[in-house]
């Protein structure tokens, strides 16, 4: 079996799935956290590795930019692949001030702009991770001796959308930073019955002239996979 967007044979995706936007973010988890890591699926040219970690099977498959994206490879996932869990592990942009480079966030729910949520005729659905892998992530990052950041993020259509007061309102509402998959993966789980959860990396700020290079947001991964995969296997 394969389908339109994955050419991985039946049993080659594990039930836990890492899951950055960028494809050479998941060729790098691969090589950096899994033993006998071997790519799996290339189709236009999004990569998913599967391998082990301390002998539980496990993949890396990227989702590409923006919800449309996210929505296909994550519903391919859960309906043809029987996974169970997808943690996205992205970057972000801050919103709230204190925020650093660098600094973790948790999605403990995720706002958007998109199409996308309009799930349920006539209501403002919520998108929200699974519970347990939130819980398990707060608890790997406190191991760590960190204090994770945990609240509501924004998932939204546009990169560059210079809305500052949407930004401004959004921040007065508590949201801690910008990406674009949070919310449609939060949705294809609870439309499958599975589990999600978003972690991300930031990497620039919206009210200040701070930003990492492209290198730079490529390989700032390690901290959020290493909780991520805990998680993962909780
Ligand atoms: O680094 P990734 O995981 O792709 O995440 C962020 O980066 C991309 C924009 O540059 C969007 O996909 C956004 O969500
Ligand atoms: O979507 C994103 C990701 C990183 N930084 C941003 O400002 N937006």
């Amino acid at each position: 079996m394969s389908t339109p967007h994955l050419s991985a044979a039946p049993g080659e995706i594990a039930p836990l799935v890492l899951m950055p936007g960028d494809p050479r973010r998941a060729r790098r988890i691969a090589t950096a956290f899994f033993d006998e890591a071997r790519l799996v699926t290339e189709v236009r040219g999004i990569e998913g590795w599967t391998g082990t970690y301390r002998g539980t099977p496990i993949s890396a498959v990227a989702s590409g930019m923006g919800q449309p994206s996210i929505s296909i490879y994550a519903t391919e996932l859960y309906r043809f692949y029987d996974v169970q869990r997808i943690i996205r592990v992205g970057t972000a942009g801050a919103i709230a001030d204190d925020l650093t480079l660098g600094e973790v966030v948790i999605g403990s729910a995720a706002h958007t702009d998109s199409a996308l949520a309009n799930r349920v005729p006539g209501v403002h659905y919520s998108h929200a991770p699974s519970f347990e892998l939130l819980a398990a992530a707060v608890q790997a990052a406190r191991a760590a001796g960190v204090t994770p950041r945990v609240g509501p993020i924004f998932s939204s259509d546009a990169f560059y959308g210079n809305r500052p007061d949407t930004m401004a309102a959004l921040l007065a509402h508590g949201t801690l930073a910008v990406e674009m998959e949070a919310a449609a993966l939060y949705g294809v789980a609870a439309e499958h019955g599975r589990e999600a959860l978003t972690l991300a990396t930031i990497t620039d700020h919206l009210s200040r002239e701070e930003k990492m290079t492209a290198d730079e947001r490529e390989t700032c991964f390690e901290q959020m996979t290493g909780w991520a995969i805990a998680a993962l296997l909780a």
